[in-house]
C-alpha cells in the first residue's frame, strides 16, 4: 500500500518528535540554560532566581518538567517571567513542547511567612498630573549601602529578599504593592532601599521616592497650612517607585490615611510600583482603615523574622571587609552570638569592638571582643526572653505539656493556659503576632490577637486569671 503525503508528514513529525525525545538530555539541557541564564542576569539576581534552582524529572510521555524552587516568591517568579525562555530553549534545544510544573523545596525550610495576595478589583483608570522631576530628586536620601550586592541572603530574610528582587526586575506588576514587615533592625529599608538603587540603575531618570512615614504626615500637614495641597498631591502621585517606610506611624490618623489612599490609587492604577515596611501586618496596626488594609494585601506581605547565626557572621563578615577590618573567623563568631535579633545593634557591637581595639592599639582579637562587649551581654540577657521558655514555664503552671500549649486541643484547661502563653509572649517579647502564631504551632495571627485581647480583658474580671497572670510574669522576668 502507497503512502498518503499527510502519513509520510505524520511520520516524519513522529520522527522529528522521537528523536527530540531521544535528544531531551535532561542534565545537559539544564546546563546549557543555566549558562544562557548566567549570561544575562547580574550576579544577584542569577542567585536569587537559578542558582538553587533544578530539575527534578522529566516525563517523557506528558512532557511535563518538574523543576525545584527554593521560595514561593521563586515559584511565583519562574512562572511569570522565566517559564516561557525555559519553553522557547527546550523548544530550540530538542524541538519539543514541555510542560514546566514548579515545585517548592520542603527541606528549604522557611522560617517567614508569606501572606498571600488577596482578589484584587479592576483597577479604574486614572490620569496622572503632571511631574516635576526635580522635586524628587530633591527629597531622595538613599543610603548608597544599602543595595542588594551588600544584602547577606539567608533564613529569615530569604522571602523577602526575592521579593523584593522579583519587585525590582519587573517594578508594577509582579508584587504590587510590596508589604515587608517584622521587627527592629533585620534589613526591611535596607531591602526597601535596594529596589529603589536598582531602579535608578537601569533608569537614572526614574522618579524614586522614599519616606518615612512621618514625613509624608508631615508634608501633608505643611500643605494643608501653606495651601500647597496640589504641589504635595504632585509630589507623590507622579513617583514610579514609592517608598514608604515604617507605614505603622500612619495607625489612628484618619485625614492622613485617606490623603495616602489617593496616592495609593494612583500610583495603583498608573501600574507604578509600592513598597512598604513595617514593624506589624496591616492587620495588626491600630485603626487602619479597612480599604487600605485590603489594598496592602491586593500584592505581596512578606516577613523578614531574626537572622540565625551562620547568616549574623555572614553579616558580620561582609561588614568587617567592607570597613577594612582584620577579623578573624572566631572572633566574628563570637560577636555573631552575642547579638540575636537586631542587625543594627550586632553593627553596633562590632563597631564597639572596632573602637576598643583603636583606643587600646590593639588587634581585634576574641579577647578583645569580649572585654568591649561585657556590658552589651548583660542588656541582651534580660531582653532575649524566648517565647518557648514562656511556654514551658505556663505548661509547668498550669501542669501540662508544651506540646498541648502549641497544639490544637480545645478543652478549657488547655485552652486557657495557651491563650496566657499567648498573651505573654506578646506582653514579654518583640515578635509580632504572625510570629507568636507561628510558634504555637502555626495558628493564624488573628487567633492571637483574639487571645491576647481576651486575657487583657479576664485580667480585669477574673481575679485567678489576674494572679496567674502576675505569678508567671514574676517567674518569667527573674
Ligand atoms: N541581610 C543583611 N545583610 C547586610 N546588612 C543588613 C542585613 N539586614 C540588615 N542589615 C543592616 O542592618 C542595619 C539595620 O537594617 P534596616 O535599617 O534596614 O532595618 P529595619 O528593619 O528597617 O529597622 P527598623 O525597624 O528600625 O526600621 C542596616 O545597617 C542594614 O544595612
Amino acid at each position: 500500500m502507497w503512502k498518503t503525503a499527510s502519513d509520510n508528514a505524520k511520520i516524519i513529525l513522529q520522527k522529528i518528535f522521537l528523536e527530540g525525545m531521544y535528544l531531551f538530555d535532561l542534565a545537559k539541557f539544564w546546563e546549557s540554560f543555566n549558562a544562557e541564564m548566567r549570561s544575562e542576569f547580574n550576579e544577584v539576581s542569577y542567585n536569587a532566581w537559578f542558582k538553587n534552582t533544578r530539575p527534578v524529572s522529566f516525563n517523557k510521555g506528558t512532557h511535563e518538567l518538574v523543576i525545584s524552587v527554593q521560595t514561593p516568591v521563586a515559584k511565583g517568579y519562574w512562572e511569570q517571567n522565566i517559564s516561557a525562555r525555559l519553553l522557547q530553549a527546550a523548544y530550540a534545544y530538542a524541538g519539543i513542547d514541555i510542560y514546566p510544573v514548579f515545585v517548592v523545596d520542603e527541606d528549604a525550610n522557611n522560617s517567614e511567612r508569606m501572606v498571600q495576595p488577596q482578589k484584587r478589583e479592576a483597577p479604574a483608570p486614572k490620569a496622572a498630573p503632571a511631574a516635576s522631576s526635580r522635586e524628587f530628586t530633591k527629597d531622595l536620601r538613599l543610603n548608597e549601602k544599602y543595595t542588594f550586592d551588600n544584602f547577606i541572603q539567608g533564613e529569615g530574610n530569604k522571602l523577602a529578599a526575592g521579593a523584593a528582587m522579583a519587585v525590582a526586575d519587573d517594578p508594577g506588576t509582579f508584587y504590587n504593592p510590596l508589604f515587608i514587615f517584622g521587627g527592629v533592625g533585620l534589613g526591611k529599608t535596607h531591602l526597601m532601599q535596594a529596589i529603589g538603587h536598582q531602579m535608578l540603575a537601569e533608569n537614572p531618570d526614574a522618579k524614586v521616592v522614599y519616606i518615612q512615614s512621618e514625613t509624608f504626615v508631615n508634608d501633608f500637614i505643611n500643605s494643608i497650612k501653606n495651601k500647597t495641597q496640589e504641589k504635595f498631591r504632585e509630589k507623590y502621585r507622579t513617583a514610579d517607585l514609592l517608598l514608604v517606610d515604617d507605614i505603622q506611624f500612619f495607625a489612628k490618623k484618619e485625614g492622613i490615611q485617606e490623603e495616602f489612599f489617593h496616592t495609593f490609587e494612583t500610583l495603583y492604577n498608573d501600574k507604578k510600583q509600592i513598597v512598604m515596611t513595617s514593624d506589624r501586618l496591616p492587620t495588626e496596626i491600630p485603626d487602619l482603615s479597612e480599604r487600605l488594609v485590603s489594598r496592602f494585601a491586593w500584592g505581596l506581605q512578606v516577613e523578614i523574622t531574626p537572622p540565625d547565626l551562620e547568616t549574623r557572621i555572614a553579616i558580620l563578615r561582609k561588614k568587617a571587609e567592607s570597613e577594612g577590618l582584620d577579623v578573624d573567623e572566631s572572633t566574628l563568631d563570637y560577636v555573631a552570638s552575642q547579638v540575636d535579633t537586631n542587625i543594627r545593634e550586632l553593627e553596633g557591637a562590632l563597631v564597639k569592638v572596632q573602637a576598643q581595639a583603636t583606643i587600646q592599639k590593639q588587634d581585634i582579637n576574641i579577647g578583645l571582643a569580649r572585654s568591649a562587649l561585657a556590658d552589651l551581654k548583660l542588656v541582651q540577657k534580660s531582653r532575649g526572653l524566648q517565647i518557648s521558655k514562656i511556654q514551658e514555664v505556663v505548661a509547668n503552671y498550669f501542669q501540662t505539656t508544651v506540646a498541648d500549649i502549641k497544639g490544637k486541643k480545645r478543652v478549657r484547661q488547655i485552652v486557657i493556659p495557651r491563650q496566657i502563653a499567648m498573651y505573654l509572649s506578646r506582653e514579654l517579647t518583640d515578635a509580632s503576632l504572625p510570629k507568636i502564631g507561628q510558634e504555637f504551632g502555626g495558628k493564624d495571627h488573628t487567633t492571637v490577637m483574639h487571645a491576647c485581647d481576651k486575657i487583657a480583658r479576664q485580667i480585669k474580671t477574673d481575679t485567678e486569671i489576674k494572679s496567674a497572670v502576675s505569678d508567671l510574669r514574676q517567674m518569667l522576668e527573674r
